[in-house]
C-alpha cells in the first residue's frame, strides 16, 4: 500500500487517511491485518451500471491524470419528468487503489468546489459513495463544448484579441473569484476549461487547496507524494517544492493566456525551471493578437521567480478590461 497523499494536520489529529474510511463509512485500521483487508476495500471494483441506484452511467467522456468522467442519466431526476436528467460523474482512476486516503481527493475537490458559485465556475451538485462498490463520486453539471486546448489545436496562431478578451476575462473572473473565497486552483491549464454555449467554465479543482484559516478540517494534500499536475503551467517554486498559492494560479493562468493569444507556450512547453535555465523569459515577446497595454501585466504574471510576479488575479483582469489608449491619452501620456 503507498503512503498517503495527504498530510496529517497535527499528530493528535486523524491522518488524513482516516477520512477514506470515513467516505466509505468505515474505521481506519490499526493493525497491519487490518491494513491489508483494508487494501482489498480500497481497491477499486469495476464501475457499475448504476451507482447508488440513481446514476445510469452512458459512456466516458474523458479520463485525466486523477480521474474518469462519464455521463450518466440521473434516475431520480429522470421519474420525476426531467427532460434533460444528465449529469457529469467523476470517480477516481484505478491508480489510486494503492493509496488509503484516494477518496479524500475526491472530497477534497467537492469541498473545495461546493463553496464556489459562478457562472464561469462548474457547478457541482454532490458527494457520495456507491455502498456496494465503494466507489466513491462527483456529480457536476454535464458541459458541452471545446476545451480550450481543443479551441488551440485549430487555432495554431492564437485567436483574434476580440475573442482572447473574453475567455480571458471569464478566466481570470472565475480565479479572481475563488481566491476571493479562499480556494486556490491548483491545476490551471487549457484543457481545464471549456467554452459551453452559456459560458466559459473553469474546472478541475482537484489538485486545488484552501488558503489558510479556510475549510480547516481538510486535510492538505502532500504534493511530494502526488505530482499529477501538468510542468509546463506550473510555476518555479512549485516545482522546487512549495506548496501552490494565489501567485501559482497566475503564473499558469498567465501561460494560458499567452497560448491563447500566440498560439504557443510562452517557454515552448518547458517547465519554468528548463525555461530558467536555458533563459527563454529574455527572449518572450508580446503575443500577435495581445494589444500592447496587455503585455507589461502578462509579462510580469510570467515572471519565473515570486518575488517578481508582483500582480493579482484582480489586477490582470482589471489590466485586460481596459480599451487600448486613445491617440490623445497615447500623445499626452496619462496611460
Ligand atoms: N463536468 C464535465 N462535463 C463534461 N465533461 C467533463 C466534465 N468534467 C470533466 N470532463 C471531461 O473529463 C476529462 C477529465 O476530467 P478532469 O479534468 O476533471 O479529470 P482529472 O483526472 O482531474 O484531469 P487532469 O489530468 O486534468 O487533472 C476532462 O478533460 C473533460 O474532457
Amino acid at each position: 500500500m503507498n503512503e498517503p497523499l495527504f498530510e496529517s494536520t497535527s499528530p493528535e489529529e486523524p491522518a488524513a487517511s482516516d477520512l477514506t474510511y470515513f467516505a466509505l463509512a468505515q474505521t481506519a485500521a490499526k493493525s497491519a491485518g487490518q491494513a491489508e483487508a483494508q487494501k482489498a476495500e480500497v481497491t477499486l471494483a469495476d464501475l457499475p451500471e448504476v451507482l447508488s441506484g440513481r446514476y445510469k452511467i452512458e459512456r466516458l467522456l474523458g479520463v485525466g491524470g486523477m480521474g474518469a468522467v462519464y455521463r450518466a442519466r440521473d434516475l431520480l431526476r429522470e421519474q420525476f419528468g426531467d427532460p434533460e436528467p444528465y449529469v457529469a460523474l467523476k470517480t477516481l482512476n484505478d491508480d489510486f487503489a494503492e493509496y488509503p486516503d484516494a477518496n479524500a481527493l475526491l472530497y477534497s475537490e467537492y469541498a473545495l468546489t461546493a463553496r464556489l458559485r459562478h457562472p464561469n465556475v462548474v457547478r457541482l451538485f454532490g458527494f457520495d459513495v456507491d455502498i456496494n462498490s465503494q466507489r466513491a463520486y462527483l456529480t457536476l453539471e454535464l458541459l458541452k463544448g471545446l476545451t480550450l486546448d481543443q479551441l488551440l489545436s485549430t487555432n495554431p496562431d492564437g485567436i483574434a484579441w476580440s475573442d482572447a478578451q473574453e475567455i480571458a476575462c471569464a478566466l481570470l473572473d472565475a480565479l479572481n473569484y475563488s481566491h476571493s473565497l479562499g480556494v486556490l486552483h491548483g491545476d490551471i491549464k487549457p484543457s481545464n476549461a471549456i467554452l459551453a454555449d452559456d459560458g466559459l467554465r473553469l474546472f478541475d479543482y482537484g489538485l486545488g487547496q484552501p488558503l489558510e484559516g479556510i475549510l480547516p478540517g481538510l486535510p492538505r494534500l502532500c504534493r511530494k507524494r502526488f505530482s499529477a499536475w501538468t510542468p509546463r503551467y506550473a510555476a518555479l517554486e512549485l516545482l522546487e517544492g512549495a506548496p501552490i498559492s494565489p501567485s501559482t494560479d497566475v503564473y499558469a493562468i498567465a501561460c494560458v493566456i499567452y497560448e491563447l493569444t500566440s498560439g504557443k507556450h510562452p517557454f515552448r512547453r518547458l517547465s519554468a525551471k528548463q525555461a530558467k535555465i536555458t533563459e527563454l523569459d529574455q527572449r518572450l515577446h508580446c503575443p500577435q493578437h495581445l494589444p500592447s497595454h496587455c503585455w507589461p501585466a502578462l509579462r510580469t504574471a510570467l515572471a519565473f521567480e515570486e518575488a517578481q510576479r508582483t500582480i493579482t488575479c484582480a489586477e490582470l483582469l482589471q489590466a485586460f478590461r481596459q480599451p487600448a489608449p486613445t491617440r490623445w491619452e497615447r500623445w499626452f501620456g496619462r496611460r
